[in-house]
């Protein structure tokens, strides 16, 4: 894969995990923030609820405990049937019920379950015993369940149908030591302080009131309140832990009760799921009332993901915008200048004999790259061309080399061969004429036998100077083989070639230079043949004919000229 896709991926990858990191961070600080907000939320509202709507509620309860405190109850209770005792106890009952908010009390003594009360219209003046409770009458289990629990204080929550009220009953043990007297208390209308604390309108909160058993007593929903929950068995109360269908949570739950019951005033938190809507809970216990207050948030109302949208949105943009910066750098600072240097190495590899031009303004590494590349290619470039022209000199000498006699530096036989067939393309084609001078010296055998090999070769070298000196630049002269010369002239005059043969036969004849052992010059000779080519003749039939006329000036006692006709 190229560099360009494999950053692109590897950008893209990045970004997506930094913007899954930044979604999961955000939601992790919101979340953070939202629960720290929400704790502090319920202390505020459990300290607002306390003065203002729990208030009634606590002063209703604390007046139940002295009530229960009242030595002159106390002392009647101890002694039902002592007639002083009970009219003492019946003013002091009289006296508490007009301090009570509902103007109401009622006293149940447990030994003879004899039961007293009396209300705020003062109806049962003088007939404050209303009836004896029995314990096989499920209408008076309550009290039997209150002094088994032995709990000192119990509020019990009940809809008064005649009324058209809820009430909340608060029931306070009567002891004398650790032994149980009665249960005295009151009755309190909730209708209010329900509408006050858990029928709050604000979206996303909301909050419920249960004991220590877990049985709800105050609740928005009526059909979760657990009324008279003081009579009923564990298994038919209806509890906050029925309201959660996750184990794990019910547990968590469980844990938190005693420590937030032994923590009064300190809110314990968890997440809650009920009706499959998530909350972030806020426990809290009312040591007062021994209730617990549960605020539920509903987070997705209170912290909707929408809330986010912008810093998402403005988020994916600044990382789109930084992907594109990053691409746009890459591409200007790294992948083109590669794209270039790569361009121009095939090019040099293609045998491009100038130095690609490549961007000179790039700087750092990717700069210092080309800068380098480039003059190593004008180096290449430079030891190429000097290697080229080297091997076609050494090309052109070997060429030479072949086509010329060792001995005396005339074209040989080859060279000549190549030139006469230039030269007869050129007669053919374009009608330029030549001629063919043939050339053998006389007895040549008897000067190699007579004076040796050595001046037999000195007299083919001083021969082929005489001839170099004779023709012109543009003529070619070889040494055809042997003792035999052969002379190409660009010409179409038969008597330049006579003239020419004839004055090579006398600067022969003349010559001073081949010696023998005594420094004397030797007699060299040479017969000539000479033919002017014509259109259409073969190249074998020129040589043929000039051959002809060298043999005829052999014939004819040589040491001259002949030309053919
Ligand atoms: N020294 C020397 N001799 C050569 C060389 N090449 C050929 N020869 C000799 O040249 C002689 C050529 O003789 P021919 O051309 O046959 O005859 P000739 O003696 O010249 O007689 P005519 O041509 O009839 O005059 C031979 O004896 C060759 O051995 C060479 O390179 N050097």
């Amino acid at each position: 894969m190229n560099l360009r896709p494999r950053f692109l991926l590897l950008t893209t990858i990045l970004i997506a995990l930094t913007g899954a990191g930044l979604w999961l961070l955000t939601q992790q600080i919101a979340l953070g923030v939202m629960q720290e907000w929400a704790l502090r939320h319920f202390e505020t509202q459990v300290k607002l609820e306390k003065t203002r709507t729990l208030q009634p509620i606590i002063r209703e309860v604390t007046l139940a405990r002295q009530f229960a405190d009242s030595q002159v109850l106390r002392a009647w209770a101890r002694a039902p049937d002592d007639k002083t005792l009970k009219a003492q106890a019946l003013a002091e009952m009289e006296n508490f019920r007009h301090n009570f908010a509902d103007q109401s009390y009622f006293v149940a003594l447990r030994e003879s379950g004899d039961y007293y009360h009396n209300n705020a219209n003062n109806e049962f003046a003088g007939a404050e015993y209303r009836y004896t409770l029995h314990a096989d009458n499920p209408n008076d289990r309550w009290f039997y369940s209150i002094i088994e629990q032995n709990r000192d204080i119990h509020l019990n929550v009940n809809p008064d149908i005649p009324l058209g009220v809820t009430k909340l009953w608060i029931d306070v043990l009567l002891r004398d030591g650790d032994k149980i007297l009665g249960v005295v208390g009151s009755g309190l209308d909730l209708t209010t302080f329900i509408e006050q604390v858990v029928s709050q309108t604000e979206a996303g909160i909301s909050n419920l009131f249960f004991d220590h058993e877990g049985a709800i007593q105050v609740s928005r929903d009526p059909s979760q309140i657990d009324f008279a929950s003081i009579t009923k068995q564990a298994r038919d109360k209806k509890t906050i832990q029925q309201l959660l269908s996750d184990p794990l949570e019910r547990a968590q739950l469980q844990a938190l009760l005693p420590q937030v019951m032994h923590n009064p005033g300190e809110v314990g938190s968890l997440y809650l799921t009920i009706d499959q809507q998530r909350y972030l809970a806020g426990v809290i216990y009312l040591p007062e009332i021994d209730w617990y207050e549960i605020t539920l948030l509903e987070l997705d109302t209170l912290l909707p993901l929408s809330t986010f949208n912008s810093i998402f949105v403005v988020s994916g943009v600044f990382l789109l915008l930084a992907l594109l910066l990053f691409h746009l750098a890459l591409n200007r600072y790294i992948l083109n200048p590669l794209a270039l240097l790569e361009r121009a190495i095939s090019q040099l590899r293609s045998g491009q004999h100038t130095v690609p031009l490549l961007p000179r303004h790039s700087s750092g590494e990717v700069g210092r790259l080309l800068r380098h590349f480039q003059e190593m290619a004008a180096a290449t470039l430079l030891t190429r061309k000097q290697l080229e022209q080297k091997v076609q000199e050494r090309t052109e000498a070997l060429e030479r080399l072949t086509q010329t006699d060792a001995l005396t530096g005339l074209l040989n036989r080859r060279g000549m061969t190549q030139q006469l067939s230039l030269e007869h393309q050129r007669l053919q084609r374009e009608g330029e004429p030549f001629g063919l001078i043939w050339l053998d010296l006389d007895h040549f055998k008897g000067i190699n036998d007579r004076y040796g090999h050595a001046s037999g070769d000195q007299a083919l070298m001083t021969t082929a100077n005489i001839i170099t000196d004779v023709l012109r630049p543009y003529d070619h002269a070889a040494r055809w083989g042997g003792d035999e010369f052969l002379i190409l002239i660009r010409t179409d005059d038969q008597q330049l070639l006579d003239q020419l043969g004839e004055r090579l036969c006398q600067a022969v004849a003349a010559q001073q230079e081949v010696l023998d052992q005594q420094q004397q010059p030797i007699a060299l000779t040479l017969s000539a043949g000479s033919y002017l080519a014509r259109n259409h003749d073969s190249l074998e039939s020129i040589l043929a004919a000039a051959d002809q006329a060298l043999y005829q000036a052999k014939r004819h006692g040589r040491n001259h000229h002949r030309s053919a006709t």
